[in-house]
């Protein structure tokens, strides 16, 4: 396909996305409806959908218009692509730019690819640091990969991708952390994979893990499992502590026997509602706006509602009030999420304080500033 004629294709994508449809799920069905487009093709459309996606608002304003057709002019315009080239009406080709179109426009601003509504809690929990984070996040996040040190060490890991072109380094976020920087579409098919040494795993969930108090012997449970990156990394830390995984939703933790059976951990499944316990440390990583991490998840930025950001807030105060029941006196409590908004974060902590009297040992809040993706934790210590 010519550059212009995935372009075209883009714009159809993004037109159904915009009408409700889950941009994965089109362009699932894109593919299967054009067999003739390579794994070439299909991931350059695929990068175009996900660029408009997170920057939705600036190339609306630079495209004069919030559909396919306007996010694809204002992306052209961003990147200084040949518009006329493109736009040219050709075979496969997008129709030729009308006058109005043809306008130049100003530049956008940043605050357009954050969500109107959500700015003043933006501004109000990260102060100066907001405008920069804004525009941090219209950037691509960058893949990380966790090496899963009970089988090999960094060295290895890196010199095991290169020879399959996979290109990775060391990052300063966590001693557990490379930043793949050429060859991630190779990573699911790369032995290191395949034989458990590296994960898939933002380097912010890494840095998190490695502040957990955990040690050989304990009890510990990661009751928001969902599909165990927590309890993984916890297992690669401390291969002899007794790690369980809960969720609300069984389903969400199919796929953790197998990936612990990849990475040589041994990892206890609870059922919904039956957590056991009490355990020397629970790990809840709440459910969350999410908002730390929507460079990569740009459609659930566009459709977080005021609502569901207070229902998200009063469920994790419920799920705090159930996980601080589960832990040993003298134990701790990490609480977690991916979000950068105080509500979330340092505001559950500080009622749960007041509320439990316990103290709070350790703090850390990473932000897209940071190299990876927005996170917070706080350990909460039971008293003995
Ligand atoms: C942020 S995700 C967890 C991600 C996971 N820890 C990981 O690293 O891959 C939050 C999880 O909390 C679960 N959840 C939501 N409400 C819950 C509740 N009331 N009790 C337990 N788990 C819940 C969701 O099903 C979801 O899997």
């Amino acid at each position: 396909m010519t550059p212009a004629a995935r372009i075209q294709a883009a714009i159809e994508i993004l037109d159904q996305t915009l009408a409700g449809s889950p941009a994965e799920q089109v362009l699932t069905n894109w593919a299967r409806a054009h067999r003739f487009a390579g794994s070439g093709d299909r991931a350059a459309i695929r990068d175009h959908v996900y660029e408009a996606l997170r920057r939705r608002g600036s190339l609306a304003h630079l495209g004069g218009g919030l559909s396919g057709r306007g996010l694809m002019i204002g992306l052209a315009r961003a990147e200084c692509l040949d518009l006329e080239g493109i736009f040219s009406g050709e075979r496969f080709a997008p129709a030729p730019l009308t006058a109005s179109e043809a306008v130049p426009v100003d530049p956008a601003d940043a605050w357009l690819d954050w969500p109107a509504w959500l700015r003043p809690a933006l501004e109000e929990s990260q102060a100066e640091k907001a405008a920069p984070i804004v525009a941090a996040m219209q950037r691509r996040a960058p893949v990380f990969l966790r090496v899963n040190l009970a089988k090999a060490d960094p060295a290895l890991a890196i010199s095991m991708l290169a020879e399959e072109e996979i290109v990775a380094r060391r990052h300063p976020l966590a001693a557990t952390a490379l930043e793949v920087v050429q060859g991630e579409r190779k990573i699911s098919g790369s032995r290191a994979y395949q034989s458990g040494i590296i994960e898939l795993q933002d380097a912010a969930s890494q840095a998190i893990a490695s502040v957990l108090p955990i040690a050989p012997g304990m009890r510990v449970l990661d009751y928001c499992a969902g599909g165990g990156g927590k309890a993984l990394a916890l297992a690669a830390r401390a291969p002899e502590a007794a790690i369980f995984a809960h969720d609300i939703d069984a389903g969400r933790m199919r796929d953790i026997p197998a990936r612990a059976a990849r990475a040589g951990a041994r990892i206890g499944l609870r059922k919904p509602g039956q957590p056991g316990g009490p355990y020397d440390l629970v790990v809840v990583d709440a459910p969350c706006s999410g908002s730390g991490t929507w460079r990569r998840t740009p459609e659930a930025k566009w459709a977080l509602t005021p609502d569901r950001l207070e229902e998200l807030t009063r469920i994790q105060r419920e799920i705090l009030s159930i996980a601080r029941t589960l832990v040993a006196p003298g134990g701790a409590l990490a609480y977690m999420t991916c979000s950068l908004l105080a509500d979330e974060n340092e505001r559950q902590v500080a009622a749960f304080l007041a509320e439990t009297g316990w103290a709070e040992d350790a703090r850390l809040a990473l932000t897209p500033l940071d190299g990876a993706d927005g996170f917070f934790a706080s350990v909460l210590r039971r008293a003995e």
